[in-house]
């Protein structure tokens, strides 16, 4: 018997901390290895976890921006899904570039189907992509709806300015009070964690804030994690990087306050370290292994 023809078993999770936790990320491609699932694998190890990863759309892009998107039919991204889920216990998901309706609808009827009705499930992060750095569009105009439909599916989601712009329905935030307005618009709006990026402001030190949703007219204190602002141009995939850190460690057993604290760390690391890279010509990608590389 073949491990494709082996039965199948939807892997329990049973809400302790295994030594190496098990990450799946469900997003895009970037050949050049900046972005997308190439990013996650290296953040998940970075972070020390077992990375996999299910491709929603085979993107070719490099440093400089996106030539062609590629997405497979529907039934092969549930095949990877399935996959994935029918064999490994899995302890994390972060979902990235999700692209188009049917993709989004695919990956809803995958999560639900696993956990309805099962008191544990692994936390889920979702990196809101519509536009990757190049300005190139990652999601279809017609499947904005489609996200926000998804989002109260994700236990935290991570826009920058753009995107929190975006899903709260109003103009990009320009300082760090309008976009604590808005990200408690969108918690609310989805019951949802919400970490706005600050990388997008004009402030000196860049500031990612997580916000809570209001629960009975309660919402617990924001917490913000600043750092200085590196100055370079390989800020290539660092959302992607972000978001699955933040799914790495909080399988870890960190606090969500915890983990993006270290995140900002690393981060703010791993951009002052990409100067050692030599990668393309356009936005160069982060180096992720910054503080394990010394
Ligand atoms: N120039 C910079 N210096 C330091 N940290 C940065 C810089 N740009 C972005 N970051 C950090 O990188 C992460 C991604 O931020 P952001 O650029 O807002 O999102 P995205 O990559 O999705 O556009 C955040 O943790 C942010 O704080
Ligand atoms: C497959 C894929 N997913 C996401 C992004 C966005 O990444 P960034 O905005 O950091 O360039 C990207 N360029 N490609």
């Amino acid at each position: 018997m073949t491990p494709a023809d082996a039965p199948t078993r939807t892997a329990p999770h049973t809400g302790s901390v295994r030594e190496i936790p098990n990450l799946l990320s469900v997003a895009g491609t970037d050949p050049t290895g900046g972005a997308g699932i190439h990013a996650d694998l290296k953040s998940f190890a970075a972070h020390r976890t077992y990375g996999m990863a299910a491709v929603t759309a085979l993107v070719a892009q490099n440093t400089g921006g996106v030539r062609a998107i590629h997405v497979p039919e529907a039934e092969f991204l549930a095949a990877q899904l399935a996959s994935v889920t029918d064999d490994v216990a899995v302890d994390g998901v972060k979902i990235g570039m999700l692209g188009t309706v049917e993709v989004i609808e695919t990956v809803a009827a995958w999560w639900d189907g696993l956990w309805t009705g099962r008191a544990e499930r692994p936390a889920l992060v979702l990196d809101p992509v519509m536009v990757a750095t190049s300005g190139d569009r990652l999601l279809d105009a017609e499947a904005e709806s489609a996200l926000l439909a998804f989002l109260s599916r994700a236990d935290l989601i991570t826009p920058n300015v753009p995107e929190l712009a975006l899903l709260a329905g109003r103009e990009p935030a320009g300082d760090a009070e309008t976009l604590i307005a808005q990200a408690r618009v969108v918690a609310d709006a989805h019951s949802v964690l919400v970490l706005a990026k600050g990388g997008h402001l004009a402030a000196g030190d860049v500031v990612d804030i997580l916000v809570h949703p209001a629960v009975d007219g309660v919402r617990p204190p924001e917490h913000r994690a600043a750092g200085p602002r590196v100055e370079t141009t390989s800020t290539h995939g660092t959302g992607c990087s972000v978001s699955a850190a933040l799914a790495a460690l909080r399988a870890r057993g960190l606090s969500w306050e915890e983990a993006v604290d270290e995140v900002k760390v690393w981060m703010t690391e791993a951009l002052r370290d990409a100067e050692r890279l030599d990668v393309g010509v356009g936005h160069g990608p982060i180096q992720h292994f910054a503080q394990l590389w010394r």
